[in-house]
């Protein structure tokens, strides 16, 4: 069996040529163009990486982004007043604050101070609920990015039985939040989960999402699975061990190439509807 391959960079790409055009109007007939605002706080190299990635993907549609980098020792109240300040700014119609944040910082905090109508990343305790209840939210990037790159490969969810490993508040916990709405039949495997191998054997599509380099084995997946790697580790490997699977399952994201790129595009494609929203007011 020859898998298909869900190639998220092609699919982003697709999109990013959409939302240029997208932009281009919106410049035209305001003046305007929508920005998302960047916060980094600390200096850990990997999350440098993700947020000017996520700047350039801005660039790319012809957007503009506001980097804001905060020190190592930035307080919870300092946070908690750039992200306010910036919600009041109507300049700025998206804000992305970069997960993980130095551990003096309530992170919880931070993220539910971010206003709904500018959290285009989906992390706010709000935007989550209303996504669970299916009301308009922007999803969190990353599950939301699988979705879109799933749905742009007419991958059927319904009535499938997924099996998702790993639970966090903007990754595991809202992708099974949208199977569920998608009618699927979903399980979620976390640290504590017995028999972790005998679930995902049960996969239809199994989604990893633990932050292991290869955790999860190539032989606990079944023939013919759908396999979503979230996972991305130094040396371009996942969660999952995909070698052994590519000439036995129907279809898998590769690593990378796969999921990153589109959490990169969910939160411009998410940024350029608020931005839509907001400068059409
Ligand atoms: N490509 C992309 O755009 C993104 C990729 N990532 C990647 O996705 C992965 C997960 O990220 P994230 O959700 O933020 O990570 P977290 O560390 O926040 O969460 C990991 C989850 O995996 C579970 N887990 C840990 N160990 C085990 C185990 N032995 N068996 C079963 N479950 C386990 C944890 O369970 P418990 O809750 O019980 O602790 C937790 O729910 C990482 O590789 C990260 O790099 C993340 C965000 C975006
Ligand atoms: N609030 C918040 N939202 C996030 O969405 C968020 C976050 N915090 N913290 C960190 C993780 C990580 N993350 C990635 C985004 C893109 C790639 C990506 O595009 N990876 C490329 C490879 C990149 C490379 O070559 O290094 C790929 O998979 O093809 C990876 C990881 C978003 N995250």
């Amino acid at each position: 069996m020859t898998a298909l391959v869900l190639d998220g960079k092609r699919c982003a790409k697709d999109t990013e040529i959409r939302l240029e055009a997208q932009v281009t109007e919106l410049k035209e007939r305001t003046g305007r163009t929508p920005i998302l605002a960047t916060i980094l706080v600390g200096a850990d190299p990997a999350s440098a990486t993700y947020v000017k990635m996520k700047g350039n993907a801005c660039r790319r549609v012809g957007m503009d982004s506001m980097a804001i980098e905060l020190s190592e020792t930035t307080t919870t109240e300092q946070l908690l007043a750039k992200i306010n300040e910036l919600n009041d700014n109507p300049d700025v119609h998206g804000i992305l604050l970069q997960h993980p944040v130095p551990a003096q910082i309530d992170e919880r905090v931070c993220f539910d101070a971010i206003a709904a109508h500018k959290d285009v990343d989906g992390v706010t305790c709000l935007g989550f609920g209303r996504m669970a209840m299916q009301e308009p939210a922007y999803g969190a990037a990353t599950p939301a990015g699988i979705m879109r790159l799933l749905e742009a490969n007419d991958i059927a969810l319904e009535g499938k039985h997924v099996v998702v490993v790993g639970r966090s508040p903007i990754l595991g916990k809202p992708m099974a939040m949208m199977m569920l709405n998608a009618n699927a039949t979903v399980t979620i495997c976390h640290s504590r989960t017995q028999n972790l191998p005998e679930f995902v054997k049960q996969a239809d599509v199994i989604v990893g999402a633990v932050g292991k380099p290869e955790f999860i084995k190539a032989d606990w997946i079944k023939d013919g699975a759908v396999v979503v790697d979230a996972g991305y580790h130094p040396g371009g490997v996942g969660d999952i061990e995909l070698a052994p699977l590519v000439d036995r399952v129907a279809a898998y994201t590769p690593v990378p190439g796969g999921v990153g790129p589109m959490t990169i595009n969910t939160l411009i494609l998410q940024t350029v509807v608020s931005g839509l929203k907001q400068l059409a007011e």
